[in-house]
């Protein structure tokens, strides 16, 4: 048996660039007892350290077992780690185990994940751009952008027009929005597509309000237009609107993921690798999502281990979308990691090839990028925003 012989985590970084979630990442390693070795990645917002203590933890229950055992592992850790089911930082810690131990599969079988899940359903990944837009504030900022994007070849791009309001937009903040999306619409044309990003930030009567302003510029899709656990709110967007309904990056188990699915709440499914269980658990998500007329837009932030992850879903599901991509925009270590594996051209990603996750990790460089990981922290803007565009004009 392929025995795990150690799970360790490394916090890799360096200076804050597109946003401060964009500079860190918890790298996973495990590693099993006749050497092989597989990678995973993780990270959230503020919890980076937090994140790789309980993968720490998750080495002291694993430790010895079977890596093939993937859903044998994830019950004991559930069974240990009693709150699981309500942490973020137990689950996206164990989703980096689980990915790691799925790269250590494919490499024990010779074979890249997609093989093991489903085979080639396409042959190349549809993306659209994300993070294209730091420190645009004004409309033209964005349009000047919006064209760089599209001389690349993206045909489609995502981004945030709301500047600082949270919660509550007045009217100025929604016609400043308008301005911004009316801006990209008129730069990239009518045939590539505009996605929204609300950042789960507005209570249910802005986001009407918003969605009332931008339909008329045919975004193809709403993203987290309400906070997360707004339910009630969600449902009265749902009823109040008629733009196509994104979400679920900030999922942490398919119990709520079946929940948005089966009130109707959800038409793009945003899940997460990292975040929702990894590979073992995701491939049950997206078995849901199927049942439900769901298509995934897997939500994929972070860096260039789960982009090669989630690339090698996006390789075999019958119920894609699109795929976010922020690789060009990603600070250059993030590709030269994985010797820049995953390159996008013409808007469209590779399926990456070789065995496991289809990558390889460049460890001539962690020592070099390994940091203690507390985020800086500046109260004029949130961790999650594109850096420079928290402002109004
Ligand atoms: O849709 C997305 O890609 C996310 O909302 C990002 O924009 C967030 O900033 C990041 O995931 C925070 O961790
Ligand atoms: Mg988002």
């Amino acid at each position: 048996m392929t025995k795990i012989s150690e799970i360790e985590a490394y916090i890799l970084g360096k200076e804050i660039t597109s946003a401060q979630w964009a500079s860190l990442m918890v790298l996973v390693k495990v590693k099993t007892t006749d050497g092989r070795v597989g990678w995973g990645e993780t990270v959230s917002a503020l919890r980076a350290e937090a994140v790789a203590n309980f993968v720490k933890k998750i080495n002291t229950v694993l430790k010895g077992s079977d890596v093939f055992n993937v859903e044998k592992n994830k019950l004991e850790w559930y069974k240990h780690d009693f709150n699981m089911t309500i942490s973020l930082e137990s689950t996206t810690a164990y989703s980096a185990v689980d990915i790691a131990s799925w790269d250590v599969i494919g490499k024990e079988l010779g074979a890249p994940l997609y093989k093991l899940l489903g085979g080639k359903t396409r042959d190349k990944i549809l993306v659209y751009a994300n993070g294209w837009y730091q420190n645009c504030v004004r409309p033209e900022d964005f349009a000047d952008k919006a064209k760089e994007v599209v001389k690349k070849g993206y045909k489609a791009l995502k981004f945030d027009p709301f500047g600082p309001y949270f919660n509550d937009i007045s009217k100025r903040g929604l016609d400043m929005a308008e301005e911004r999306v009316k801006a990209v619409r008129e730069a990239v044309g009518d045939n590539v597509d505009i996605l929204i990003e609300h950042h789960g930030r507005f209570n249910a009567n802005s986001a009407i309000m918003i969605a009332k302003r931008l339909e008329k510029y045919n975004p193809l899709f709403m993203e987290e237009p309400v906070h997360p656990e707004d339910m009630e709110g969600l449902k009265k967007y749902r009823a109040n609107t008629s733009l196509k309904i994104a979400l679920g990056e900030r999922i942490i188990n398919k119990h709520q993921a079946l929940h948005f699915m089966k009130e109707g709440l959800v038409d793009f499914l945003q899940a997460d690798l990292y975040r929702i269980g990894g590979v073992t658990e995701t491939k049950k998500v997206v078995g849901i999502a199927e049942v439900f007329d769901v298509l995934m837009a897997f939500h994929n932030a972070q860096g260039p281990i789960l982009n090669a992850a989630t690339l090698q879903f996006d390789a075999f599901i019958p119920n894609f979308l699109i795929q976010e991509s922020f690789y060009d925009w990603f600070p250059s270590w993030k590709r030269e990691l994985i010797y820049d594996g995953t390159p996008v051209d013409s808007g469209y990603a590779i399926i990456p090839e070789r065995p496991g996750l289809g990558v390889e990790v460049n460890e001539k460089m962690l020592e070099s990028l390994k940091v203690k990981g507390e985020e800086y922290f500046n109260p004029e803007e949130p961790v999650w925003v594109v850096k420079g565009t928290w402002k109004n004009y």
